[in-house]
């Protein structure tokens, strides 16, 4: 029997309560100038020496009912902003507030009640799940801990939650071992889900499982958000997973956020050069495409050290299109379309934000030939056009005669376009055919029989 039976959810007993506090579409969490530094000491007298820069100044908002994604390589700070808006990590500095509150320093009792509010999901079910309690005694943990009674008291709440995850309620005795990863998962999400949380991070939920259960599992979590009005923050390495369950995606690198917008608009118009090498590492589904050869941006080396992180864009000594500026001024996350802020001087589809600086820094030369041509052709391109739309649309506005003002911006950023990106594609010679970058083995989950 396969889990995928198992993913519909039962209608809230009585006693449960959903939640209804913030309207959907209110700011639930407000994170400014998130900063997590953990601190390196050398020495006998354990002298601080420097810090790695886990979290480097994070503004992002959740929204009631949304699912936020967070995506970006390996070590560029995820887990470690879970866990800070968690309260798991005290934060170096910055704020956050929770429906309104500052709970940035809470202490032991403060946090009581928002230990219910807030819940996380762990990447690994199988360390995460202590292997000598009973899935009666791991679901239930949490009443005891937070002193609640459920109404028909806790074997039978427990027992609801079993179900609501798609597990055997009479399984209520048996022990971790006994389960697949995929039902382990769920047991992990059933104990989040006990005391009705608003808001679940959900840090990597489904990579440690094989391909045929990440998604039985991600159809749980969006069922059980439609179901209980859950809001989701959820953590991944790659856009593959949070592309069908995200709302909005952020997009970080190195402790910072680069770029945050709607997901059809990320999709459709990615504008940070990292997100768009991000997407091209995702593989393409249909199989039409497939045959097609696709641009592949291969980024070249690691992601720099945080603990001492590139100056101005830390993107910059990967990126094909870093000219001087990139080393020496950070840009802002700026909201250059509505609904989408990226941090770059340079974007992707759109106008560029530093035209005047076109030469290339010799690290942008040699990314460039890891970047295939049509990459290269095509960003130019969309950035002449839709610098070419915004004046249209300017000129248009200002009421001003169309076509001196429309020749005249569009003229620069096309010409800086093309010519910094020409200069580029002289240097660039890979073109790479699309594959798949990662996929563990899509095996069938071997202990599924067991839910039911
Ligand atoms: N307790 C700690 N002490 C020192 N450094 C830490 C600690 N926790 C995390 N780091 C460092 O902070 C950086 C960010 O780590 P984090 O685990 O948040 O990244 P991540 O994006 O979640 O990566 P992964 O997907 O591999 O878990 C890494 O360089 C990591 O080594």
């Amino acid at each position: 029997m396969s889990e995928e039976k198992a993913v519909n959810v039962p209608a809230q007993s009585a006693g449960a309560t959903l939640t209804e506090d913030a309207a959907p579409g209110e700011v639930l969490l407000k994170v400014t100038g998130l900063q997590k530094h953990f601190p390196i000491k050398k020495g006998l007298l354990q002298r601080q020496v420097g810090a790695v820069r886990a979290v480097d100044g994070l503004d992002f908002e959740v929204r009631s009912g949304e699912t936020l994604g967070v995506v970006g390589e390996s070590g560029c700070g995820k887990s470690t902003m879970g866990r800070l808006i968690t309260r798991l990590l005290e934060p170096t500095a910055g704020k956050i507030e929770f429906e309104g509150k500052d709970i940035t320093h809470l202490g032991v009792s403060g946090m009581r009640p928002l230990r219910r509010d807030v819940q996380m999901i762990f990447q690994d079910p199988y360390s995460s799940l202590n292997p000598r309690h009973t899935i009666g005694t791991i679901i239930g943990a949490p009443f005891r801990l937070q002193g609640v009674e459920p109404e028909g008291g806790v074997k039978k709440e427990v027992q609801r939650l079993l179900s609501v995850v798609g597990l055997n309620p009479e399984h209520y005795n048996r022990y971790p071992h006994e389960f697949s990863g995929g039902q382990r998962q769920r047991i992990g999400i059933a104990r989040a889900l006990a005391l009705n949380p608003k808001l679940v991070v959900a840090d990597e939920p489904v990579s440690a499982l094989d391909v045929s259960i990440q998604a039985q599992v991600v159809n749980l979590l969006d069922d059980l958000q439609a179901e209980l009005g859950l809001t989701y923050v959820i953590i991944a390495h790659d856009l593959s997973v949070v592309r069908h369950v995200s709302d909005r995606i952020a997009v970080m690198y190195l402790g910072k956020i680069v770029e945050l917008a709607d997901r059809d608009q990320l999709y459709r118009t990615p504008m940070h050069p990292y997100t768009k090498a991000l997407m091209s590492a995702v593989p393409i589904p249909d199989p039409r495409r497939r045959t097609a050869k696709s641009e592949r941006i291969l980024l070249k080396g690691d992601v720099p050290s945080p603990i001492s992180p590139p100056s101005g864009c830390r993107f910059h000594t990967r990126c094909w299109k870093a000219t001087e500026i990139c080393r020496t001024t950070e840009p802002p996350l700026a909201e250059l379309r509505p609904g989408q802020r990226v941090a770059c001087h340079h974007p992707e589809n759109f106008e560029d934000q530093q035209p005047q600086d076109t030469v290339l820094l010799s690290a942008a030369k040699e990314a460039a030939e890891l970047v295939a041509e049509e990459v290269l052709a095509e960003s130019a391109e969309t950035s002449a056009a839709v610098a070419a739309e915004i004046a249209k649309d300017s000129a248009e506005a200002a009421g001003a005669p169309e076509s001196p003002e429309v020749s005249k911006t569009s003229g620069v950023s096309k010409t800086s376009a093309v010519s910094k990106t020409s200069g580029v594609s002289e240097v660039s010679k890979v073109s790479e055919d699309s594959g798949d970058s990662k996929g563990s083995g899509a095996s069938e989950d071997p202990a599924g029989s067991t839910d039911k």
